[in-house]
C-alpha cells in the first residue's frame, strides 16, 4: 500500500483564499480590517522566517500586520506594556508572541497578559480552559490545522484511536483535546510511555509532535493508519554540498520517517508542506474569527472548530 499524500500547502492555499473573502466581507459590511499583531523578542534566526512568513500570509489576506520586534534584552516591564497597549489597540484582533522566549522572560505571565479575546494562538489559560470544557474558544493554531487535515481524510472520527506523541502545551495537549470533542479515543504518549511501538501500533491516527528526526519508522504504524507530522526539524544534508561559508547545507524532516511509514499508511502529511503551511493559514483564520466576535459579526462557517 502507498498513503495518499495529504497536500498541507495545498489545503492551507484554500483556506487561505476563504480567509481573504471574508476579509472582504468584513471591509464591506463594516468597514473593519482585521489586524494581526506579532510580538518576536531576541534574535533567533528561525524565529525570524516564521515571523517574516506571517506578515507576508498576513498581508496577502487582505489584513493589516503590525510587526514588533523588540531586542533580546527586552525587559518583562517592557513587553508587558506593549501587551496591554495592543490590547488596548482596537485595529489589532489578535496578537501572537512568538516562542520561545529569551530566558529571563515568563512566557506564562506573558501569555496570560493577552486579552484572550485577541489571543489566536489560544494558549491563555481561559482559553486553554475553554476548550478542555467543551467551550467556544480560541484553538492554538497548529491542533486546528491538523484537525481540519483529519476531517477532510476521515468522513468520521468517531471512534478512532488516536494516539498523540508528545505533551506540549502549545501542540501535544490541545491536539488531544480536539481529537477527544471529536469522540476519538486518546492516547498521550511522551518521553516516559513504556513501550511506544506498541502503543503507536494501536493507533488509527497518529499525530506526532516531538522534535526527533525521523523518530516514528514504518513498522509502528498500523496498515491504512493516517499519520500527521508536526515534527520541523532541519538536519545537516552533506549530500546538497557546502554554502559559500563551508558549512554543510541543511534540509528540513518531520518526527516521522517518512518513506518507510508512506509505505503502510493510508494518508500522510510530508515535511515540509503539511502541517506547517496549515498553521499559518489557521493563524490567519483565528485572527478573522476574533474580528467577527470582537464586532458582533457573523463568525464564517468550518474556519473555527
Ligand atoms: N508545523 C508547525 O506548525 C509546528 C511545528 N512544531 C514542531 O513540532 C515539534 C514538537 O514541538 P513542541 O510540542 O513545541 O515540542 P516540545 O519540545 O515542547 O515537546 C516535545 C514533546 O515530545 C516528547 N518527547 C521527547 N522525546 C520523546 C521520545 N523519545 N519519545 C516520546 N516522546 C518524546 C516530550 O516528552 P516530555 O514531556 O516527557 O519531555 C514532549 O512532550 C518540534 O519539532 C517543533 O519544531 C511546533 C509547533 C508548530
Ligand atoms: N506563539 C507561537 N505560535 C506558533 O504557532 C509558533 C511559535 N510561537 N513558535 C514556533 C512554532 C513553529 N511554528 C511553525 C509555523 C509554520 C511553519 C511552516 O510554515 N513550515 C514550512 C516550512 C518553513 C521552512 O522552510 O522553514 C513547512 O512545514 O512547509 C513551521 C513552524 C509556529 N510556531
Ligand atoms: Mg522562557
Amino acid at each position: 500500500m502507498t498513503a495518499r499524500i495529504i497536500d498541507g500547502k495545498a489545503f492551507a492555499e484554500t483556506l487561505r483564499g476563504r480567509v481573504a473573502q471574508e476579509v472582504t466581507r468584513l471591509k464591506d459590511g463594516l468597514g473593519v480590517t482585521p489586524g494581526l499583531a506579532v510580538v518576536l523578542v531576541g534574535d533567533d534566526p528561525a524565529s525570524h522566517v516564521y515571523v517574516r512568513n506571517k506578515h507576508k500570509a498576513t498581508v496577502e489576506a487582505g489584513m493589516q500586520s503590525f510587526e514588533h520586534r523588540l531586542a533580546e534584552d527586552t525587559t518583562e516591564q517592557e513587553l508587558m506594556g506593549l501587551i496591554d497597549q495592543l490590547n488596548a489597540d482596537p485595529e489589532v484582533h489578535g496578537i501572537l508572541v512568538q516562542l520561545p522566549l529569551p530566558d529571563h522572560l515568563d512566557s506564562d505571565l506573558v501569555i496570560n497578559a493577552i486579552d484572550p479575546s485577541k489571543d489566536v494562538d489560544g494558549f491563555h489559560i481561559s482559553n486553554v480552559g475553554l476548550l478542555g470544557t467543551g467551550q467556544k474558544s480560541m484553538v492554538p493554531c497548529t491542533p486546528l490545522g491538523c484537525l481540519l487535515m483529519l476531517r477532510d481524510v476521515h468522513d468520521s472520527l468517531s471512534g478512532l484511536n488516536a494516539v498523540v506523541i508528545g505533551r506540549s502545551n502549545i501542540v501535544g495537549k490541545p491536539m488531544a483535546q480536539l481529537l477527544l470533542g471529536e469522540s476519538c479515543t486518546v492516547t498521550i504518549a511522551h518521553s516516559r510511555t513504556k513501550d511506544l511501538a506498541e502503543v503507536v501500533r494501536g493507533a488509527d491516527i497518529v499525530v506526532a509532535a516531538v522534535g526527533r528526526p525521523k523518530m516514528v519508522p514504518g513498522d509502528w504504524i498500523k496498515p491504512g493508519a493516517t499519520v500527521i507530522d508536526v515534527g520541523i526539524n532541519r538536519i545537516d544534508a552533506p549530500e546538497k554540498g557546502l554554502r559559500e561559508d563551508g558549512t554543510v547545507k541543511t534540509r528540513l524532516v518531520g518526527d516521522v520517517d517518512f518513506d518507510s511509514c508512506a509505505e503502510v499508511a493510508g494518508a500522510i502529511t510530508p515535511v515540509p508542506g503539511g502541517v506547517g503551511p496549515m498553521t499559518i493559514a489557521c493563524l490567519l483564520a483565528n485572527t478573522v474569527t476574533a474580528c467577527c466576535r470582537a464586532n458582533g459579526f457573523p463568525e464564517p462557517e468550518g474556519l473555527a472548530v
